[in-house]
């Protein structure tokens, strides 16, 4: 129902599979009128011109000029998340929109689940569970062997706040931690952590046990790992992706598994997202795949409703707009 004193906000929807969850709505609805896409689309003509903001809650609505153009009184796109590479920055520019995002605040429960990956994958914890639930397997705990995440060697890839903070996390386990980066090194940080500068990537590929991608999806490290980078590291490493999929040449990756040319990936995103059910990664043992949820706690997603929330606020007012999205 719409509420005439709050500004109108567009989502895409509420529950749902990918929608706006309900507990939050709650808190939304006391700032805004908010309007789904499916009100909107009933009622374009009205409904346009009183749309000040889209809330864009993990990539949805899908915003393009069709939906720009019927938006005249657009101020702002907040999404949701730090990732961007879903938004047009030079379309949403030329139609004087701004964007936030909400960076900081999904670091730590991204880093947290990039070390879930990698001991759940090195110490077989799928696997682990199969055989402890099943009824049919028998129990062979002596035949169990996994690898050692403790004292192995960590190379992240892309040292921004996520690197970091799995290096930190890494510290904790006695990892030695190799970086790669490429803007330019922070001394301070790099000692804090006991992390070692690799220049060349190659170098932090070969001599890794794991290695780690916490880079953003820029035209720069768009399918940044591919064949010759899966060559070049150790048959018995472990490839984990939080960042996004298409860092990663997927088919190379299949092959790379399927040859054992690596030993295994653990994966929180892929390409797309969710995989066809007859993709070979979800056949692969070696491969453990969930399902993009970096920053999926119930704090940290309050965090970022309420981050968003600030940041429409400050657009509709023409106050400075926390973590504004520049071109
Ligand atoms: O993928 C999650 C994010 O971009 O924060």
């Amino acid at each position: 129902m719409e509420d005439q004193k709050l500004p109108c906000v567009l989502i895409d929807c509420i529950g749902e599979k990918h929608g706006v969850y309900e507990e939050h709505v709650e808190f939304l609805k006391e700032h805004f009128c908010l309007i789904t896409m499916k009100e909107y689309i009933e009622n374009k003509k009205i409904l346009g011109k009183k749309i000040r903001a889209i809330y864009m809650w993990y990539h949805k609505p899908v915003i393009n000029e069709e939906l720009l153009q019927s938006l005249p009184n657009l101020k702002i796109v907040a999404s949701s998340g730090v990732g961007i590479d879903h938004l047009d920055l030079n379309l949403l520019s030329r139609y004087g929109v701004k964007v936030s995002n909400t960076p900081f605040i999904v670091s730590t429960d991204t880093a947290d689940l990039g070390m879930a990956l990698m001991l759940a994958s090195s110490r077989r914890l799928v696997e682990g569970y199969q055989m402890a639930v099943s009824p049919d397997t028998e129990y062979f705990p002596a035949n169990w062997l996994g690898d050692e995440v403790s004292g192995a060697t960590l190379g992240i890839i892309g040292m921004g706040t996520i690197g970091y903070k799995v290096a930190e996390r890494a510290k904790a386990f006695e990892m030695k931690i190799l970086y790669h980066n490429r803007k330019q090194r922070n001394k301070e940080e790099e000692n804090a952590v006991g992390a070692i500068y690799c220049k060349k990537i190659d170098d932090l590929l070969q001599q890794s046990d794991f290695v780690m991608l916490a880079v953003n999806l820029t035209p720069q490290t768009h399918k940044l790992i591919g064949k010759r980078e899966l060559q070049l590291m150790k048959p018995t490493a472990t490839l984990i992706n939080i960042s996004r999929g298409l860092v990663v040449e997927q088919d190379d990756l299949v092959e790379a598994l399927q040859n054992k040319v690596i030993k295994a990936a653990a994966l929180d995103v892929t390409y797309p997202e969710p995989l066809p059910r007859d993709h070979p990664l979800l056949k692969m043992e070696n491969v453990l795949i969930t399902p993009h949820i970096g920053s999926a706690t119930k704090k940290t997603r309050h965090l970022m409703m309420e981050n968003m929330t600030e940041s429409i606020q400050a657009a509709l007012t023409s106050l400075p707009i926390p973590h504004e999205v520049l071109l």
